[in-house]
């Protein structure tokens, strides 16, 4: 972690409980999670996890090694079905739909593990992602239309605007594995956008980085949600990186949520730096 978790004297906030919340309480509901949980056979990954999204939150997820958050993203996003509860964005369950589906319907995402076309320039990265949502079928792009030119222009701006917001510009024409890490983390930011997301689900975007590139990535995620109103969940194991850009944060530990509460809350929470320094000693 890159910033310890340390004792405080404020008591911690009961789990279930979602005091960071109460601010954006009259915002409307963008996605949520009721009674969640999965079963791999015996093991539980994922128990009861209950989560509201409020419009423009920005939402930390939090916890040790394999304590489930991945897990949440791939119900999310319709790579795993539930064993049991629901998920609901914009007020409709969207349990049983496939991912591509779900993208649709604008819930975006990155990997934990880079997930680009390495062989693809920068550019056509991001141009192939905004193709999913895009209305041109396989007979205009055969044909050539007109209509194809056009919206293949569009296309290109809107990707060349969004490698700019990303600060990637320069490397528009490289092919994204010459990329360094850092950068192939924002190009994947680029790609989830360029889906046009009303939800962004990032999967620890610092992962491997430094603590500069860290800090530039943290003011990026935090102008990227400025910028586009979206209500994001983070998963992130730079502490420095969640305490800073979150306005709530949630904690998950074996699968069950430990903890919910402001950044400041749930560094405090005697629960959640017992499971942290637990993960340590094991
Ligand atoms: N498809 C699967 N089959 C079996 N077990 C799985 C599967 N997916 C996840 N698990 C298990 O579920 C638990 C939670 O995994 P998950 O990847 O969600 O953890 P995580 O909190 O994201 O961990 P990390 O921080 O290490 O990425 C782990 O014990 C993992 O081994």
């Amino acid at each position: 972690m890159g910033e310890r978790l340390t004792h405080g004297a404020t008591p911690a906030p009961a789990a279930g409980g979602e005091p960071g919340a109460r601010e954006a309480d009259a915002l409307p509901v963008v996605l949520e999670c009721r009674g969640l949980s999965i079963r791999f056979g015996g093991l539980v990954a994922l128990s009861d996890f209950n989560l509201t999204l409020r419009q423009g939150e920005l939402v930390g997820l939090i916890g040790p090694n394999g304590a489930g958050k991945t897990t949440v993203f791939n119900l999310i996003t319709g790579i795993y079905r539930p064993t049991a509860g629901d998920i609901r964005l914009f007020d409709r369950s969207i349990v049983g739909l496939r991912p591509h589906r779900i993208t649709q319907l604008g819930v975006a995402r990155t990997f934990q593990n880079i997930r680009l076309f390495g062989n693809m320039t920068v550019l056509d990265n991001v141009r192939t992602a905004f193709h999913s949502r895009t209305r041109t079928g396989v007979i205009p792009a055969i044909l050539r239309t007109r209509g194809f030119h056009a919206e293949e222009q569009a296309v290109t701006r809107r990707a060349l605007e969004l490698l700019e917001t990303l600060r990637l510009s320069h490397r528009a024409e490289e092919l994204a594995r010459n990329l360094p890490y850092g950068e192939q983390r924002r190009l994947e930011i680029a790609r989830a956008l360029a889906t046009g997301p009303r939800v962004l689900l990032l999967d620890e975007p610092a992962a491997g980085m430094n603590p500069s590139e860290s800090r530039e990535l943290r003011d990026l995620i935090e102008e990227v949600h400025r910028r586009f109103g979206l209500t994001t969940l983070l998963i992130e194991h730079h502490m420095d990186v969640v305490m800073s850009v979150c306005q709530r944060v949630v904690v998950l530990d074996y699968g069950r949520t430990i903890a919910v509460g402001t950044p400041d809350q749930v560094r405090r929470n005697p629960a959640v730096i017992a499971a942290y320094l637990g993960e340590e000693a094991g």
